[in-house]
């Protein structure tokens, strides 16, 4: 199939609602802890939100204006933390759902930040590399203070990476004095190694997805050799996840991304399908060694793990009953919607929930932030081993509590991340 420019055309996105889901979410943990009511209406509302609308030039001379969003939730931990995402289904609705998912998995993960998430309505693949280098430099002019080293901290997200990262840091730090330039790194992270990004960040979301996966099927007694498997998105996240599930012995029979879906059975070599993409415009398909697959039957595909790592209400009431696997790792924010998520738990499907699953990235983003501030060049190895212990304490943490308490893996985490940023609200002495 040839690729075309209009991708939501050849895949209807479905990203609305994502605030009544993460509410939802959140209502449930706070009556679950019995949250002091005056914590509740903070964390239920943003902090900030940003809106910038900016003017570009585009290659052919016009000037395009482009819709830009910051939204900043909650810094009780510490700095907004979270990434950026350039996808035409951005909006404020989308932006404040995520930046309150940040905010919860930065508490889980017991660092020193709050939650912020923004981006850019545009799709990308529409632009050449030139024009996303001028847009992104725009777009973080047009931010200017309300992003900052210790104040809120930019990442990568969907359809941006590393190279997006440099800029931004290029950018932000060309608007401070020369005596403070290299001291304002740390403005972003997920920086490309040589411009201070750390060993390992590219990896350290999906390394953390397939970490939780190997700890969950650890405590049911099994192992992952031999387990089959289904991705949605085979980007950053998806791809790394699958790299890291194969070499443990899972293997891969279903992948879907923005233009189509493939499955064999007999399993798609995870490399052979990465080389594929770099020389077919990004897509999986027409991938030789698989066979094409209607969108509609991959949530169907006869797997034991599924892995949404895509984009958000991904499962909901019209697909979550077709799924066959006993474990479903969220790879993505937001992929699995209220409804969808009471089929799973009434069929009995467990769910690694997103605030967990994929929160190998913002600890991944932390250690790079430590690294900037404190001067230092830590090394591949430290680096995945520490992942590998603040996960398996988060993992354990979550599975205890909902074991506990008889609760579901998302409910827990929801629980022990609020309490904390509760606790420190407390604390002050603001709320007692
Ligand atoms: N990057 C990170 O560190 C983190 C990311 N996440 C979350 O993980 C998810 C993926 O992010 P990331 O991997 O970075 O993003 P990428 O841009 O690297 O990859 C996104 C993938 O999703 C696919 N995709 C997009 N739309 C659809 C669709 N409608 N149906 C199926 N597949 C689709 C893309 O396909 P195509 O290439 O064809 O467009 C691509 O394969 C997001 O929800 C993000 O918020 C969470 C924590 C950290
Ligand atoms: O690395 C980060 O700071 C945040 C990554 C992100 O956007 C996410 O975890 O959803």
């Amino acid at each position: 199939m040839a690729l075309t420019a209009e991708k939501e055309v050849v895949k209807e996105q479905t990203v609305c609602g994502m605030m009544d889901n993460v509410m939802q979410q959140f209502n449930k943990a706070a009556e679950q802890i019995d949250l002091n009511p005056n914590i509740k209406k903070i964390l239920s509302i943003t902090n900030n939100e940003i809106v910038v609308n900016f003017p570009v030039k585009m290659d052919n001379g016009e000037v395009e204006v482009f819709r830009g969003y910051r939204v900043q939730h909650n810094n009780a931990l510490g700095p907004y933390k979270g990434g950026l995402r350039y996808h035409p289904t951005v909006d404020i609705d989308a932006a404040r759902a995520l930046a309150m998912w940040m905010t919860w998995k930065t508490s889980l993960a017991g660092l020193p930040y709050g939650g912020g998430k923004g981006g850019i309505q545009l799709d990308p693949i529409k632009y050449s590399k030139a024009e996303l280098e001028r847009i992104t430099r725009r777009f973080t002019f047009a931010l200017a203070d309300n992003i900052g080293p210790e104040h809120d901290i930019p990442a990568p997200d969907v359809n941006t990476n590393s190279q997006t990262m440099a800029w931004i840091a290029d950018t932000y730090m060309s608007t401070r004095p020369p005596a403070e330039r290299s001291a304002n790194q740390h403005v972003v992270t997920g920086k490309p190694s040589g411009s201070g990004g750390l060993q390992g960040r590219d990896r350290a979301t999906g390394y953390g997805v397939y970490l939780t996966i190997k700890f969950w099927t650890e405590k049911k007694n099994t192992s992952l050799s031999g387990k089959k498997f289904v991705l949605q998105g085979f980007g950053n996240v998806g791809y790394w996840a699958a790299h890291f599930l194969e070499n443990d012995g899972a293997i891969l029979v279903a992948v879907q991304d923005a233009y189509g879906s493939i499955e064999n059975q007999n399993g798609i070599a995870v490399e052979s399908l990465f080389n594929y993409t770099h020389a077919n415009k990004g897509s999986i398909v027409g991938f030789p060694d698989a066979k094409a697959m209607q969108d509609k039957a991959f949530f169907a595909t006869d797997c034991d793990i599924c892995i949404p790592a895509a984009l958000g209400n991904q499962i909901t009431k019209d697909n979550a009953s077709q799924i066959k696997a006993s474990v479903i790792a969220e790879g993505a924010n937001g992929p699995t919607n209220a409804e969808g998520e009471k089929v799973l738990l009434d069929k009995g499907i467990a769910i690694i929930p997103d605030i967990l699953c994929n929160s190998g990235g913002v600890i991944g983003s932390y250690y790079e932030w430590l690294q900037n501030r404190n001067g230092e060049l830590w090394q591949l190895d430290e680096v995945m081993a520490k992942l590998d212990k603040k996960l398996k304490e988060s993992f354990n943490k979550v599975y205890e509590y909902s074991e506990r308490h008889a609760l579901d893996m998302r409910t827990a985490a929801y629980c022990i991340a609020i309490a904390r940023i509760e606790k420190a609200y407390t604390e002050r002495g603001i709320f007692p």
